[in-house]
């Protein structure tokens, strides 16, 4: 090809074949003479790239003027602060054997001119030189309380997996586990726990020793310190001030780092200078496998809690809601030895101050429901009812995201955006568009954002006593009523049951819906006994006047297979009535069986679906179902017949005879 430049600047490839098109102008002077600068722009304040590039970022300053912090009466130095918090953390990540923790440095270890010069390595104790291995002569750069746009780039740049979705959001793979493990928890049975907590049948804490934990402790802290960077969160738990937990979740992954950040309690800058000692501690190593030769394991998982140590030890799995609910073990122990609930359940609030918590297990609504456009949102999972009211206990939300649909759950559609990590989605190769009905990955596709990215969260996140008390079921049997108004016995019996039944999955051939029983829809969080947790719920009722209703979010017209779930339009027309007030003057009647009393009508629903029975085209299928779940209820509770519920023994007899009569 020949280069048919001319003098005139002209450009084109052949002379000859030059058509239509307008030619190109490269220089729009004729004077050749003439230097072309570039129009208007003043020149950069920089003599190399180098220069150029220190120009782009600058240090943020503190919202507030940093207060000179007093040690013992002695002002610190930011300098003087800054080791402290270095050998805090170099302290969480101290091998217990050689008693030393490793040295650590700030920042990417990738960006070395932004990395501060140590001049003394930090050892909180001296080792003699003989005494030090490979480990202890590297560093271990630390990546503390990055932003969300820093965990962006370390998690795009270094996690495989990680993409940006066309909304903005950081999609992401949790690996091998989309779910929790709860067959691979362990707790630690010690002087502590012996009496206090739930052991033995039914209870979610299996038992390990001490020194196990310590053998898996040491596993995770040496894979963590072995890595080049770690990501160090601290952060908060529970919007109640007097009774807030310092957490610090030592993690592998900017993916995990940005859902903690996301999940806990994010404190202002302020609160992070006076962090100090953490309460509580996790060790995410879950990239890393426990050891199967070590005692009491039974797989490559494992999810350790030592309540003495006051920390958690994660292995073998990568999935992130296993912190967030681990933490929330913990809470299910610390608060209630001092009087406050802990509740699995979500948690709105009306104009007019009225309280709602929305008890459930997985996937039932706590997070739809209490995600309501007319209402505060305090919080969608964890939550404590103190003498003072209700407090979350997270500063985000954990949706699941399978067939989201932007036109029936619009604010978690729209929390869907930058900042946002967007767990085992599938999307578009090209536009990164998320296609919310795919299930490729995993059924299991979840959003975790921070709580003011519900355009009504209610910050901070506390609010009154509540008012009512709704207890969701995802019944695929159908043969639970949409809405049931419980009275406190009743309330009891089926908080205590916790049940749902969800269809076991989408694999071929299940039809059939397994009912699942899990004590205060949360047996996998609790520490306590269950009636321990249920006596301080009935006494909160009492005390408040709380009313129990019991929400039908699964079947209607037909066990899954033959009947369909209910409308959410028609399960927020039932919400929106127990909260206005409306359902409580309706006129009810009782059904057969579970004796549970329900409204004959309720405006925006059709009055005929308000009894399962109704909606059966198959009467006998119906009480044979309706028979069967009666016959699991009452097997399930068997075990805790032999138990009293809080100090009043009338309220034992009438929960024991509030479950199914046939
Ligand atoms: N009638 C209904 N009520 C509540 N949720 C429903 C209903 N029908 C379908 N769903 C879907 O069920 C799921 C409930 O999940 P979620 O609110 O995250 O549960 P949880 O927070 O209790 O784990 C959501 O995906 C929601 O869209
Ligand atoms: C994160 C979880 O909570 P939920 O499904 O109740 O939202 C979970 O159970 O793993
Ligand atoms: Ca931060
Ligand atoms: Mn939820």
């Amino acid at each position: 090809m020949a280069w048919n430049g001319v003098g005139n600047g002209e450009f084109s490839f052949d002379n000859k074949r030059r058509t239509g098109l307008p030619k190109i102008q490269t220089q729009k002077t004729e004077d050749e003479n003439v230097v072309c600068h570039d129009d208007s722009a003043t020149p950069v304040k920089a003599q190399t790239l180098d220069e150029l590039h220190s120009l782009q970022k600058k240090k943020s300053a503190p919202t507030t003027p940093i207060k000179s912090p007093h040690v013992f009466g002695v002002a610190v130095s930011e300098e003087e602060r800054q080791k402290q918090q270095l050998q805090s953390i170099s302290a969480s990540l101290a091998s217990l054997t050689r008693e030393t923790g490793p040295k650590v440095v700030k920042g990417d270890p990738a960006r070395q001119a932004e990395t501060p010069k140590v001049q003394q390595p930090l050892h909180h104790h001296h080792t003699p030189a003989l005494n030090i291995s490979d480990s202890g002569l590297k560093f271990t750069h630390i990546l503390y309380n990055l932003s969300p746009a820093e965990l962006y780039e370390q998690a795009i740049k270094y996690e495989k997996g990680s993409f940006i979705t066309s909304s903005g959001a950081l999609a992401t793979l949790s690996g091998a586990k989309t779910g929790r493990s709860p067959r691979d928890k362990r707790v630690v049975r010690d002087e502590t726990t012996e009496d206090d907590l739930w052991w033995g049948k039914g209870s979610p804490n299996i038992e390990m020793d001490e020194q196990t934990f310590l053998i898996n402790r040491e596993r995770a802290v040496d894979y963590l310190c072995s890595l080049e960077k770690v990501f160090v969160n601290d952060q908060f738990l529970n919007w109640d001030p007097n009774n807030r937990i310092k957490v610090r979740i030592v993690s592998a992954r900017a993916y995990h780092s940005l859902f903690m950040h996301n999940m806990c309690i994010r404190p202002t800058p302020e609160e992070l200078e006076d962090f100090g000692t953490p309460d509580f501690t996790i060790y995410n190593a879950g990239q890393f496998p426990c050891n199967r030769y070590t005692h009491y394991m039974t797989s490559s998982t494992s999810i350790d809690i030592n309540l003495a140590r006051r920390e958690m030890v994660i292995l073998g799995t990568q999935y992130a809601g296993e912190m967030k609910k681990g933490l929330f073990g913990v809470m299910h122990y610390l608060m209630p030895k001092r009087q406050i609930l802990s509740l699995h359940s979500g948690c709105n609030m009306g104009k007019e101050g009225d309280v709602a918590l929305f008890f459930g297990l997985s996937g039932t609504g706590k997070t739809t429901l209490s995600t309501d456009h007319n209402r505060y949102l305090i919080g969608d999972d964890e939550h404590c009812w103190s003498d003072h009211g209700v407090s979350n206990i997270e500063g985000g939300c954990y949706a699941k995201c399978i067939d989201l649909a932007r036109e029936k759950e619009p604010d978690i559609w729209n929390a869907i955006k930058f900042g946002t990590v967007l767990e085992n989605v599938v999307f578009e190769d090209h536009t990164r568009e998320v296609d919310y009905t795919d299930k490729s990955v995993t059924e299991n596709t979840r959003a975790a954002y921070p709580i003011e990215y519900i355009p009504n969260a209610k910050i901070p996140c506390v609010g009154p006593h509540p008012k009512n008390v709704i207890l969701l079921a995802c019944d695929a049997f159908g043969v639970l009523p949409p809405v049931s108004k419980l009275n406190l016995a009743q309330t009891m019996y089926h908080f205590i049951s916790g049940y749902t039944a969800l269809v076991a999955g989408t694999e071929d051939g299940i039809k059939e819906p397994t009912a699942t029983f899990s004590a205060c829809f949360g047996a996998a969080f609790i520490m306590l006994h269950p009636t321990k947790y249920a006596a301080m719920l009935a006494e909160k009722m009492q005390k408040h006047g709380a009313t129990g209703w019991l929400v039908n979010t699964g079947w209607s017209g037909g066990s899954y297979g033959s009947g369909s779930r209910i409308k959410l339009a028609y399960t927020r027309k039932i919400i929106d009535a127990i909260h206005s007030g409306a359902l409580l003057k309706a006129e009810y009647k009782k059904t057969e069986v579970f004796g549970l009393e329900i409204p004959t009508a309720l405006e925006g629903v059709p009055s005929e679906i308000l009894d399962p029975v109704n909606t059966w085209p198959d009467k006998k299928a119906h009480k044979d179902t309706l028979l069967k779940l009666g016959g699991l209820f009452r097997k399930n509770f068997e075990v805790f017949t032999n138990y009293k519920i809080g100090s009043d023994g009338n309220l034992t007899e009438e929960i024991l005879a509030a479950g199914p009569n046939f």
